[in-house]
């Protein structure tokens, strides 16, 4: 078995499979996320990603993708349906997205979660080399920290959670709180998005475990685990290169025309996920549509919802809602070749997605709970024109990031439409300036810059991410607000 000195362990691998021409099938990296974030980092380690390929047969035997190695961690029908689509997208989803759906508990789900985790932990503990570095990713995996120190307490752990922490209020609904926070302090750096989350995870390890716990360090077993805020960000450059080429301009001003050459294009980009808020905002389109603020063949509403977790009941009801509505608005104020909204549920080309960014007045990402929303940094990025407006959500973990956009609250009807008339109605020279000063901070603070500052906070020594560094990319400097090597927060913290 070879084995790595750094190793991602996330629930999905970072690939995706496609047929070839002659039939074969073919696996190749996907676009966007959290691979190209790391992909710069990896490719020196060597380095290995265990993940789940998808589907429920048994695991295919991978190749490296782009020098990077493959461990497939396999799951069966009843895995996935316990442990995918219940514990983690059925009880913790909902529980930390404000349980904006009534999280379910069963204790099924709870023994599939722990199973499914000790798979993960075992593979990972295959592949790592004596002291390597370990970084664990989001709720899937709450347990894997804890299990593989059980099992290897050579290895340097880090976890990161990509969506919110919830209040303790709400966490201490979980039947297994104690379990899950245990198994997160197996690591010896828990990462957040937001300094909200690091500190609502201290008070619930206190309150729960008894700890002696500070935003920042909690004491378990004579150990020191460290917690802290860095919040993720995107490639901004290589979505800035994709939205500047002449064909993607070419195809932004096409599509403009295919939409009727309106005045003002709206553009909502989501997966079909009761969290995003699509209901809320299509309530306040069709309000506005009513009152006659808004009217169709000026202003036109596209809207692209992927679908997600279709075998999930929530999921389910929650298209059905959706399509029912998008149905009656253009009834009701479509006319024939000018629907009210354009309505899409095909996943996108990152190429396509440019243009569609380019095209969009007015980006709407309003969700009603949100760990960061990197469509709202890629719509940024992509605004290499400095024009655009973006109406955000103060729910999502990218307000406190980009005060400069036009924050709404999203429970707030009649704050949303108004949010939406101002964005769309906004002076020129302020989108603008709003504009360049939200490109200037994710300029800076890449994907790159966070993938760095969580491995340099985790590797407290700095070797490996000096190794990884050394070999051509720059080192960059730390990102404000989140620890340095020694744990220190530097400069200005990020927004709360
Ligand atoms: O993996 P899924 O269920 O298709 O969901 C897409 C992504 O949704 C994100 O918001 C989660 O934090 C990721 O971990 C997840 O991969």
């Amino acid at each position: 078995m070879r084995q790595s000195s750094l190793v991602v362990v996330a629930n999905r691998l970072p690939i995706d499979d496609s047929v070839a021409p002659d039939g074969a099938c073919e696996w190749r990296r996907s676009p966007g996320g959290l691979v190209s974030a790391l992909h710069p980092l990896l490719r020196h380690a060597p380095a290995t990603w265990v993940g789940w390929a998808g589907g429920t047969g048994p695991a295919p035997n991978l190749p490296d993708v782009d020098g990077v190695r493959m461990r497939t961690v396999p799951l069966d029908q009843d895995d996935l349906r316990d442990h995918y689509e219940g514990f983690a997208n059925a009880t913790l989803w909902p529980l930390y997205h404000d349980s904006v759906e009534q999280p379910q508990h069963h204790r099924r789900w709870w023994e599939a979660y722990q199973r499914v985790n000790q798979r993960f932990a075992e593979a990972t503990a295959e592949v790592a080399e004596p002291g390597a570095v370990v970084w664990v990713q989001d709720y899937h995996l709450h347990l894997v920290p804890g299990m593989l120190r059980a099992i290897r307490p050579d290895l340097r752990i880090g976890f990161f959670l990509h969506v919110p922490f919830p209040p303790p209020e709400l966490f201490m609904q979980l039947p297994r709180r104690a379990e899950l926070l245990r198994g997160m302090l197996g690591a010896d750096l828990v990462g957040f998005q937001r300094a909200q989350a690091a500190h609502n995870f201290a008070q619930l390890v206190a309150k729960v475990l008894d700890l002696p716990a500070t935003d920042r360090r909690i004491g378990i077993d004579g150990r020191v685990v460290r917690i802290g805020a860095f919040p993720v960000s995107i490639d901004t450059a290589e979505m800035a290169a994709l939205a500047a080429r002449p064909d993607v301009a070419a195809r932004a001003r096409r599509l403009r025309q295919d939409l009727g050459s309106p005045e003002h294009v709206i553009l909502s980009v989501d997966r079909m996920d009761y969290t995003k808020g699509i209901e809320q905002r299509l309530k306040a389109y069709s309000e506005l549509l009513v009152s006659g603020h808004v009217k169709v063949r000026d202003t036109v509403l596209v809207q692209v919802a992927v679908p997600s977790r279709e075998r999930v009941g929530q999921y389910q009801i929650l298209r059905e809602r959706v399509e029912r509505e998008v149905g009656r608005i253009n009834g009701e104020f479509g006319r024939v070749g000018e629907p009210a909204i354009h309505y899409l549920t095909q996943p996108f080309d990152r190429a396509e997605l440019a243009a569609l960014y380019r095209v969009a007045d007015v980006m709407a990402v309003t969700p009603l709970r949100d760990g960061m929303n990197l469509v709202a940094k890629e719509y940024v990025a992509a605004r290499v024109d400095d024009a655009g407006a973006l109406l955000l959500s103060e729910f999502a973990g990218a307000a406190a990031e980009l005060p400069q956009a036009y924050l709404v609250n999203p429970h707030d009807l009649e704050g949303l439409k108004q949010g939406l008339l101002e964005s769309l109605h906004a002076a020129p020279a302020d989108v603008r300036a709003r504009m360049r000063a939200m490109r200037a901070h994710l300029h800076e603070h890449d994907i790159r810059a966070w993938a760095r500052s969580y491995l340099r906070a985790l590797d407290e020594t700095g070797a490996l991410v000096d190794r990884l560094t050394s070999t051509g990319d720059p080192a960059t400097p730390p990102v404000p607000g989140q620890p340095d090597r020694s744990g220190t927060p530097t400069g200005r913290p990020a927004q709360p």
